[in-house]
């Protein structure tokens, strides 16, 4: 079998080698004469699967190593008879680490504690609803909608005014054109102008589920507007700049760029594939994943904890430093700095030496950590 894949798909040999001849492109420049003699295409998200790239190959199965599917025709691919497959919560856990490390420093600054305040969460599926049973666990007030859900009988949901009216507040619905519920620009300029400059507003689904030009107007506005991290952006790989300088935390779609996170969505394509051949073959994340992470000292604070373990500062100051050259730089630059990303360990993969403090080693283990006593 002849596989095309995306460059930036982790451990392709070990997970693939045994099911045929692999050759790799960057995501962005594979086009549909790449694949005149291709069976098996595997993606990540920066590659828009559809009739214009398959139509005319013998392209009969397309795998993306990523939850999103947004970039996926899965209608025509299902027309075709050509199989698709995603890795869905792949790297769930690596967003909820962000959006962890995130909170924690948006409350470092705001000079109150991560447990401070009720967080808001739109969208409650693999990532929603990891991102809410951590919170849950540190005892932190959430409210959460998820209208597809809602309807189909999840009750305890609410209204995306309540949600927009909390102390912070975690996107992560994915990009939805039409339909019942669409999500593009679901915050928008009403629910932008209604935000409050005490509140944190943290962006990690799709970059068109915010109105990115109604926000920036919003950042520009006397009172500076809400405390803000963005992940995604309208228009990636190129961003706003303006935007990108205004908000707190602007970051190249990283959130869920762990170590783990990238190898489960290889792993999880691997075995769907192998399903679809009737192989018995699984290849195993515990064969891929090196030893747990653990941290020299441990700091005093649960945010400190967090921020020791994955500071967003650092991914935020990488992309700063690249917004004032041209066009095109920026957008390699935003494209480079994610293919060439430095290992990020999930907390579930650092294995922390338990404190002396009980209250603070009982936090570590709500936010996700593995603690040695
Ligand atoms: N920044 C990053 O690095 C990453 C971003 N993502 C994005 O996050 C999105 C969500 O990921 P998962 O939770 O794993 O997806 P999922 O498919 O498990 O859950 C999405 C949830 O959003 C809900 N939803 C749909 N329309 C909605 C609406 N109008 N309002 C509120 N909720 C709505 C769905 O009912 C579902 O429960 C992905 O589709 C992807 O686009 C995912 C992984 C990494
Ligand atoms: O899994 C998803 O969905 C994501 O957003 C991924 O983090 C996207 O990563 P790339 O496929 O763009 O490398």
């Amino acid at each position: 079998m002849r596989i095309l894949a995306d460059e930036n798909i982790p451990a392709l040999p070990a997970c693939f080698g045994g099911s045929g001849e692999i050759r790799t492109l960057p995501g962005r420049s594979i086009r549909q004469a790449d694949l005149q003699d291709v069976d098996v295409l595997l993606v990540r998200s920066v590659t828009r699967v559809d009739a214009a790239l398959l139509e005319g190959t013998p392209v009969r199965w397309v795998g993306t190593a990523t939850i999103g599917t947004d970039h996926l025709d899965t209608h025509w691919l299902e027309q075709q008879g050509i199989a698709w497959a995603s890795a869905p919560g792949c790297n769930a856990e690596a967003v909820a680490d962000y959006v962890l490390a995130v909170l924690a420093l948006a409350a470092v600054e705001q000079g109150k504690a991560l447990t401070d305040g009720a967080v808001g969460i739109v969208g409650f599926g693999n990532v929603g609803s990891r991102v809410h049973r951590r919170l849950q666990a540190l005892g932190i007030e959430t409210r959460v909608t998820d209208p597809p859900l809602a309807r189909s009988g999840v009750t305890g949901l609410v209204g995306l005014d309540e949600v927009l009216a909390c102390d912070r507040i975690a996107l992560h619905a994915p990009l939805v054109r039409g339909g019942c519920w669409p999500t593009e620009h679901l915050l928008d300029a009403g629910g932008i102008q209604a935000l409050r400059p005490d509140q944190v507003l943290i962006s990690a689904g799709r970059g068109a589920v915010v109105d990115n030009a109604a926000l920036r107007e919003r950042l520009e506005a006397a009172d500076g507007g809400p405390w803000t991290a963005l992940d995604v952006w309208e228009g990636e790989p190129l961003v706003d700049p303006q935007l990108a300088r205004m908000v707190r935390i602007a970051t190249p779609h990283i959130a869920g760029y762990s170590l783990e996170g990238k190898l489960r969505g290889t792993v999880m394509l691997a075995q769907a594939l192998n399903r679809w051949l009737a192989v018995e073959s699984e290849p195993a994340l515990e064969a891929l994943v090196p030893e747990p992470a653990t941290l020299d000292a441990l700091p005093a604070t649960l945010e400190e904890v967090l921020l020791a373990t994955y500071d967003p500062r650092r991914d935020a100051h990488q992309l700063r430093a690249t917004l004032d050259r041209s066009r095109s730089s920026r957008a390699s630059a935003f494209d480079r700095l994610r293919r060439d990303y430095p290992v990020r360990r999930e907390l579930g993969f650092h294995h922390l030496s338990a404190g002396s403090d009980p209250v603070l080693n009982r936090q570590l283990e709500a936010a996700g950590f593995t603690l040695i006593y």
